[in-house]
C-alpha cells in the first residue's frame, strides 16, 4: 500500500477524475475527505458523494464529503478543518474540481471567464495555500497536487478560458514547490489528456471519439482510473524527491502531431 494511513483531500471528488482519484487513495490505504459542489441524489435516492463515502468505506478506510465551492477560500479551510477533525491532519491535498463550458472567444462572457478562472485557477490557490499552511505546522511534509491538463502545454478554440487556467494551475505548483520546499512539502501536477466525463460528454461526439482512438498511440481516450495512478505516485514516499515537475497522462496524445 503506497499510501497507508495517509489522510488525502480531493476537491471535486464525487464524480469523475476526482471519484476516481479517491477511491485509489482509499485501496492504497489512506483515509479521504471529498469535496463536492452541488450533489443531487440519483433514482436510487442515493447521491454520488455518498456513494464514494461507501465505496471507500467498503475498501475498509474512513471517509467524509464536505460540501463547498472551492472558488471560494473558505471551502478550502472547511475541507483542512476536516481532514483534521476527522482524521487528524492532512498529508495529500488534491486540486481537481474544475469546469470547462465550451464557448467561442469573440462571444465569450466576462462572467463565464472570471466562474471560470475563479474555480479551476483560484481554487487550486486556495486548496494550496490551507493545506500547505497546516502542513507547515504539522511539521512532518506533504504533497499538493494539481489536476491541470494537456492543455497547459497547448490551445482549444473553444478554451481560450480554460487553458490559461490550466497552465496557471501547473505555474503555480512550480512557484509553491519553491516557497515550500523547506517544509518538505512537495508541489506537483498532472496533466490529463482527454479523459472521458461529464465534463467532455457534449463535446465528445461519436465521430470526434473515433477521431481520437485513432490520433491517439495508445488507441483509445482515457478514463478517470488512468489518471489515479500518477497521482497516488505523485502522494506516495515513492516520489519523495520529485517536487516542481508534472506528469503528462495522455496515452500519447501530445506526440503525435500527425
Ligand atoms: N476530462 C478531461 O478530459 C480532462 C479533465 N481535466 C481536469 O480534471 C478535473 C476533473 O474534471 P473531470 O472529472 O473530467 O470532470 P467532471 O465534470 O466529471 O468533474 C468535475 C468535478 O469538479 C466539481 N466542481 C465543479 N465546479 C466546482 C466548484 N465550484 N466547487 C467544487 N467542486 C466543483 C464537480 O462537481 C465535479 O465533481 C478538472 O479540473 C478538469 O479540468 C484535465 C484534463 C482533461
Ligand atoms: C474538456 C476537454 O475535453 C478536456 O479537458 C481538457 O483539459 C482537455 O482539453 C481535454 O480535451
Amino acid at each position: 500500500m503506497l499510501l497507508k494511513d495517509k489522510v488525502v483531500i480531493v476537491t471535486g471528488g464525487s464524480r469523475g477524475i476526482g471519484r476516481g482519484i479517491a477511491v485509489e487513495c482509499a485501496r492504497q490505504g489512506a483515509d479521504v475527505v471529498i469535496n463536492y459542489a452541488r450533489d443531487p441524489a440519483g433514482a436510487a435516492g442515493v447521491s454520488p458523494a455518498q456513494e464514494v463515502v461507501a465505496e471507500i468505506e467498503a475498501l475498509g478506510r474512513r471517509a467524509v464529503a464536505v460540501k463547498g465551492d472551492v472558488a471560494d477560500p473558505a471551502t478550502a479551510q472547511a475541507l483542512v478543518d476536516a481532514a483534521v477533525a476527522h482524521f487528524g491532519g492532512v498529508d495529500v491535498a488534491v486540486a481537481n474540481a474544475g469546469v470547462c463550458a465550451f464557448h467561442d472567444f469573440l462571444g465569450m462572457p466576462p462572467e463565464l471567464l472570471r466562474e471560470t478562472i475563479g474555480i479551476n485557477l483560484e481554487g487550486t490557490y486556495f486548496l494550496a495555500q490551507a493545506a500547505g499552511r497546516r502542513m507547515q505546522e504539522q511539521g512532518r511534509g506533504g504533497a499538493i497536487i494539481a489536476i491541470s491538463s494537456i492543455s497547459a502545454l497547448v490551445g482549444g478554440e473553444f478554451q481560450t478560458h480554460y487553458t490559461p487556467t490550466k497552465a496557471g494551475q501547473r505555474s503555480l505548483m512550480q512557484s509553491c514547490a519553491i516557497a515550500l520546499g523547506r517544509y518538505g512539502i512537495r508541489c506537483n501536477s498532472v496533466l490529463p489528456g482527454t479523459i472521458v466525463t461529464d465534463i467532455n460528454r457534449d463535446d465528445l461526439t461519436p465521430e470526434k471519439t473515433t477521431y481520437f482512438n485513432q490520433r491517439i498511440p495508445l488507441g483509445r481516450l482515457g478514463q478517470p482510473h488512468d489518471i489515479a495512478g500518477p497521482v497516488v505516485f505523485l502522494a506516495s514516499d515513492l516520489a519523495r524527491y520529485v517536487t516542481g515537475a508534472e506528469i503528462l497522462v495522455d496515452g500519447g496524445l501530445y506526440v503525435n502531431l500527425q
